[in-house]
């Protein structure tokens, strides 16, 4: 079974390279929509598969570190970034470009990431992250796999070439949480939420 929790966040970017000329040659914001999706053929002790609200915390967290930020690819024009990150309190830079295609690889392995530390409490078993869906409009959308993630030919991501802006870690609810992720520690899952 498969199961889908929906996130949300508004973000500037701008795609180098791609054939679209509006969106290679000026910065411009998308309204993004993300679908995380799990899947287990397994239920917890409440008959779900993966409590959604277990999802609204460091999950929610990731996923909104891209809300009213700009996201910057460090393969970008090194005057580029610093002007942006001179700017603007929060962004994210990435290893990767930030095309939809991308957005869903990075999103699906910090959900990876954070997901395989986790200890869970309820009883669910064998619950896996299924895909990341990234809407970049109402109209497009990337949807990533396990193996477009860890798929070197679309670029190598690596937690430790991925910065949050102070601000973003800021409003992190546990604001040790990257660090965390970084050094591979255990997160328990709450009793309640
Ligand atoms: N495969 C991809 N193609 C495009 C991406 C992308 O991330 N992956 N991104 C863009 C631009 O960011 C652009 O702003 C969105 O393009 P588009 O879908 O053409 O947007 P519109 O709002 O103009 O689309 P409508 O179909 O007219 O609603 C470009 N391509």
């Amino acid at each position: 079974m498969i199961i889908r929790k929906l996130f949300k966040f508004e973000n500037a970017h701008i795609v180098r390279g791609c054939s679209s000329v509006k969106c290679r040659s000026s910065v411009h914001g998308h309204s993004y929509k993300v679908e995380v999706l799990f899947e287990s053929n397994y239920l917890d002790n409440g008959q779900m598969v993966y409590d959604f609200g277990l999802m609204k915390q460091n999950i929610k967290d990731l996923v909104e570190s891209f809300d009213h930020a700009i996201t910057l690819w460090s393969g970008d024009n090194p005057e580029y970034i610093a002007d942006m990150k001179k700017h603007s309190d929060r962004w994210v830079e990435l290893p990767v470009s930030p095309s939809a295609e991308q957005f869903s690889r990075v999103i699906f392995f910090l959900i990876d990431k954070l997901f395989g530390l986790t200890k869970t409490k309820n009883g669910e078993k064998k619950v896996q992250l299924h895909s990341v869906i990234v809407h970049e409009t109402d109209t497009g959308y990337a949807q990533a796999f396990r193996e477009d993630v860890y798929n070197q030919q679309m670029g190598i991501i690596e937690l430790e070439k991925i910065a949050f802006s102070d601000a973003v870690v800021e409003s992190f609810n546990d604001t040790a949480l990257f660090e965390k992720l970084k050094d591979g520690e255990e997160f328990i899952n709450p009793e309640s939420v």
